[in-house]
């Protein structure tokens, strides 16, 4: 059987790359909306919800295809839970992770070392068509804190900040199938795929 196959609605690489991680155990095949010559819209939702649901909608109407859409960012509570659904674009356009990392500890320069918790937040939304009336969305969270000085290679965006106490290490420094296991966006996903399964029949 050829595995199911689905449009993820993200321009992110790091995004794509995870989910191609996390989907092809599973079987499924995805595609970037890049491969159907989807562009990124515009974010007008205030909301991750609306958001992704923005993502999904456009990428399933120009491909035809299911669609998955991820719309994430880290809210830091120092900052009133900036830079949140701003996250992408935080330092301004075009988008720059290198801007967004000096933006976000120029802001925490003065928060002392226990006051800098943080979360990232993941929001998944699948749509089986464009006007699909039930999208399946679900909602996690990665919780850390805001280290003073980037470390490690790994990840995309504010990884290298991102440190979690448990592991005794940035989310950077992660190996790829840490991170997916244990990040917002993996444990996301694997909440929608058990979501995704048929209920059982009721006599
Ligand atoms: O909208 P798409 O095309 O998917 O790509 P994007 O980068 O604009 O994505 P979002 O609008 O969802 O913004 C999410 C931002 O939050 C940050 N972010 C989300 N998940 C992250 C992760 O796992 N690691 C590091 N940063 C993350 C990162 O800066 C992302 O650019
Ligand atoms: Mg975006």
């Amino acid at each position: 059987m050829s595995p199911a196959l689905l449009v993820l609605a993200s321009g992110n690489a790091g995004k794509l790359r995870e989910f191609h991680q996390l989907l092809a155990p599973l079987g499924l095949e995805v595609h970037a909306q890049a491969d159907y010559g989807v562009a990124d819209v515009e974010e007008t939702g205030l909301t991750f919800v609306e958001n992704a649901l923005l993502k999904a909608r456009e990428a399933s109407r120009l491909s035809g295809l299911p669609a998955l859409a991820d719309d994430s960012g880290l809210e830091v509570d120092a900052l009133a839970g900036a830079p949140g659904i701003y996250s992408a674009r935080y330092a301004g356009e075009p988008k720059s992770d290198t801007r967004n990392n000096a933006r976000l500890l120029e802001a925490l320069a003065e928060v002392p070392e226990g006051r800098r918790r943080a979360r990232y937040w993941c929001v998944l939304v699948l749509l089986r068509h464009a006007e699909d009336p039930v999208p399946l969305i679900v909602q996690r969270s990665w919780e850390g804190e805001i280290l003073q000085a980037p470390r490690g290679e790994g990840g995309f965006g504010y990884d290298p900040l991102f440190w979690l106490p448990d592991q005794q290490a940035s989310a950077a420094e992660l190996d790829a199938e840490q991170k997916n296991r244990l990040s917002h966006r993996g444990r996301a996903l694997q909440a929608l795929v058990a979501a995704m399964a048929p209920e059982p029949a009721r006599s």
